[in-house]
């Protein structure tokens, strides 16, 4: 065992608030240390402590022997420590080359010499993209690989993913984890922070569970399940839901009929009912972005129908959805103004326009989802962007399931929200559908998708190609439908058929 790191005893806080409260642990090179903790555990801050951007106020780290103590993300990457962070974004016009040694110590050599070396590169992670592509068109796991190959790029010893793979589609991971284990086999080590455990289960050799600023436990990642990972995480065990049964008995809430969005989307017809759970799920160039794009006027569609509640109406625009009330919460949805309150963040810009009662009753309400979503914060007023990314999305879609929306589009609700959190946001979520809100979910984690759906719609090349009722589906059918190849079974393992 070749010791890379050693971090003992470490202690940081933010202001007053002590968040990491004694964290000790080691990595070896050639490693891949897992992580996982509850939203607001301090995974982030301690990885900000070991790659310069945060400062730890009591205990030592040692990298390769030398003490450690980065007094910037600069120096961090100097000595070879590398981060790339939850939600990171790149520049969409900067081609590949120039986003791989952007701020390397190789950034200043001649251009040519630098798209050489990045098609070398490209080509030992063993995946094609052309260097000279701008970043812009690149889907989001590629992009994740550009900012990978940014630390090899630069030499980094020790690479820290923060929830890099968090709404990836699982075959976009199984990619990504591939390139991860061709980088310790050159003796990089690699911190992996997810809330995903059957993925951390995957990809790592040890798992160290951060439970309130320290490490409670680590295990080989070969003798634990997520069974274990997930009651180690929660102290409790996971409930779990029942199957949902079917609900196109309900009246209609959203009808949409021969739909096209240039080439993109082509002639998609469905109906969602009120109270009604309805999954879309594609890969890549499927055309369920573009379909919902169309369904909330960011790009409208190029002919067809949508009707609400019965009625043919024309979404051109955003305020054409919100006057429809159709919400949308995106993949990227950050929240608009990072200086604003938590409160502001969860009234949705609706400040309370009557009197003292008022404005009580809105605080009242802010503070019951504080408790339920289970929000890290001692202080409601504080700034949003002083709460965990977990707890920053579970504002971002609080604030849309109180915005009174008949039909709600969620991407990826449950992004960075950890597993606890996850079960308690889709029992609200049901409460909504309850109601008669019209849900329709769009994740890559089909698992999600089977738990909560009553229909399951899966597009391929613009096209819808099937509606899945839950009771007859389940994740493999689903990715059959996706890629357009179905399982024969045969004697052993199943044969793979083009459609
Ligand atoms: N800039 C900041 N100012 C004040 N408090 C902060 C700041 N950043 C984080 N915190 C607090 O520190 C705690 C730990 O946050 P951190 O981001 O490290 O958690 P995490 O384990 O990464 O959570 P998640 O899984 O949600 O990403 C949180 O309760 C958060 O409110």
């Amino acid at each position: 065992m070749d010791l890379l790191l050693h971090a003992d005893d470490i202690h940081a806080s933010y202001e007053q608030r002590q968040i990491l409260k004694g964290v000790s642990l080691s990595l070896n090179r050639g490693e891949i240390l897992g992580m996982i903790g509850t939203n607001g555990a301090g995974k982030t801050t301690l990885m900000g402590v070991l790659a310069g951007s945060h400062q730890h106020h009591a205990g030592h780290i040692m990298l390769a022997g030398e003490k450690y103590r980065p007094e910037s993300t600069e120096e961090a990457r100097a000595c070879g420590v590398g981060l790339i962070p939850q939600n990171f974004r790149l520049d969409p016009d900067l081609t590949i080359a120039k986003a791989i040694f952007r701020g390397t110590f190789q950034a200043g050599r001649p251009h040519e010499e630098l798209r050489g070396r990045a098609a070398e590169l490209i080509r030992d992670i063993g995946v094609t993209m052309d260097p000279d592509a701008k970043v812009g068109t690149l889907i989001r796991a590629e992009q994740a690989l550009v900012e990978v190959l940014r630390m090899v790029a630069e030499e980094a010893q020790l690479v820290i993913m923060d929830e890099v793979a968090a709404s990836l589609p699982d075959h976009d991971v199984a990619v990504l984890h591939q390139v991860l284990r061709m980088l310790t086999r050159q003796g990089r080590a690699i911190i992996y922070i997810t809330h995903r455990l059957d993925e951390v289960r995957s990809i790592a050799h040890r798992i160290a569970i951060l439970r309130d600023g320290r490490v409670h436990k680590v295990l080989e990642a070969s003798q634990t399940d997520v069974d274990e990972l997930a009651f180690l995480l929660l102290q409790h065990r996971l409930e779990g839901n029942a199957r949902p049964a079917d609900r196109t008995n309900a009246e209609e809430a959203l009808r949409v009929v021969d739909l096209s969005v240039g080439d993109a989307v082509r002639g998609v017809s469905f109906d969602v009912s009120k109270g009604e759970f309805f999954g879309l799920v594609g890969t890549h160039r499927s055309g369920v972005y573009q379909l919902i794009e169309a369904l909330v006027g960011v790009h409208p569609s190029t002919s067809g129908e949508i009707r609400v509640q019965g009625e043919r109406v024309e979404i051109r625009g955003t305020q054409d959805a919100s006057r429809l009330k159709i919400g949308y919460l995106s993949d990227t949805a950050e929240s608009s103004a990072p200086d604003a309150s938590i409160t502001e963040g969860l009234q949705h810009g609706r400040a309370a326009t009557g009197g003292l009662e008022d404005e009580i009753a809105a605080l009242r309400s802010v503070v019951e989802v504080v408790r339920r979503m289970r929000i890290n914060t001692t202080n409601i007023h504080g700034a949003l962007n002083t709460l965990s990314g977990g707890d920053r999305q579970k504002v971002q879609l609080a604030k849309w399931m109180t915005a009174g929306c008949d039909v709600l589009i969620l991407s990826h609700p449950s992004r960075g929200i950890d597993i606890g959190a996850k079960e308690v946001v889709y029992r609200m979520l049901n409460e909504l559908s309850e109601l008669g809100v019209a849900i329709i979910l769009l994740s890559s984690d089909l698992s999600e998708l089977v738990s909560w759906c009553h229909r399951i719609g899966v597009m391929r090349d613009g096209e819808l190609v099937t509606i899945e009722a839950n009771a007859n589906t389940n994740e493999d059918v689903l990715v059959h439908h996706m890629l357009g190849v179905k399982f024969e079974s045969g004697t052993g393992d199943a044969r793979r058929v083009r459609t």
